[in-house]
């Protein structure tokens, strides 16, 4: 079976900090993997390694079963789709919704080439199934975080990537609009072409059952990896947290509760 991603031994130094120790992980091709970890924990890090911005102190990194170091890293970027907060920083805001999505086409920051009439049938198809077809003709600076995120999801898709990175994508959202882009999100997985996803976010509740897999980041290190209902348990996560959790599963996603006793966190 084709490996999407396959990380072996990894770890990244800096300024004699350990940031990644020995992390090993492997994405085997249609699995959807969610990662949560806490803040500073090195999930952007590992991303940024299987993106090839970063080279790994130690270790191995492949993806699509391509060794680093044997491939050329920019044609392999353009099969993978990292969606991140980042990104919405670099578009043009004054550029039209539809613009924004046709550019993932070119992957491309503004549109420069010519888009075809099957482009532009795509980009509408995209966004009628994440729901956002109505922006069409408005500004992507006039949308709202909701509407933004999944134009991005779109404009990552308009280049068939074979993995999409979706990289907290839920942050900043209310809480209907966070439940609609969960809902597309879902969507877009039951599609015969649906890339491989990966879905970091600091909130287990996002992790819809579509994310069969889960991985657990503390400190650098991976505390946990394997199918989420194997990793969200009390005992995995109160260790992960180290406090007292409580999980109760409603529609197959699994909602945290704080038992432990802290007393930095008791109010007055
Ligand atoms: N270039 C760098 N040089 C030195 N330290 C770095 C560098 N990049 C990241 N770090 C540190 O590595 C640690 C992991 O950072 P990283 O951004 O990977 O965490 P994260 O899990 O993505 O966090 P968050 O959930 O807050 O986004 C942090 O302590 C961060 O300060």
């Amino acid at each position: 079976m084709e490996k999407m991603i396959e990380v072996a031994n990894l770890s990244w130094r800096r300024d004699r900090k350990t940031l990644l120790h020995n992390v090993n992980w492997t994405v085997n091709k249609g699995e959807h993997w969610a990662i949560l970890g806490l803040n500073g924990s090195g999930k952007t890090t590992l991303l940024n390694m299987i993106n090839g911005y970063l080279w790994p102190t130690q270790g191995t990194v492949s993806v699509f079963d391509s060794p680093f170091g044997t491939v050329d890293l920019r044609e392999l970027r353009k099969s993978i789709g990292w969606v991140s907060s980042s990104l919405q920083e670099k578009l043009h805001g004054g550029d039209k919704a539809q613009s924004v999505v046709l550019s993932g086409k070119f992957a491309s920051i503004g549109l420069y080439d010519e888009p075809t009439k099957e482009d532009e049938e795509y980009a509408i198809e995209l966004m009628e199934q994440l729901r956002c077809s109505h922006l069409i003709d408005r500004a992507y600076l006039t949308c709202s975080q909701g509407e933004k995120q999944k134009l991005l999801i779109a404009r990552a898709l308009m280049a068939s990537p074979k993995l999409l990175i979706l990289d907290e994508p839920c942050n900043g959202l209310d809480f209907i609009s966070r439940e609609q882009l969960l809902a597309s999100i879902e969507r877009l997985a039951r599609r015969p072409d649906a890339p491989n996803l990966v879905f970091v976010t600091h909130h287990t509740e996002e992790i819809v059952p579509l994310f069969g897999h889960c991985l657990l980041m503390r400190r650098g290190e991976v505390f946990r990896a394997g199918e989420t209902k194997d990793v969200l348990t009390e005992p995995i996560l109160s260790d992960f947290f180290e406090t007292g959790i409580s999980v109760h599963w409603h529609n197959e996603r699994a909602i945290l509760t704080w038992t432990g006793h802290d007393p930095e966190r008791e109010l007055d």
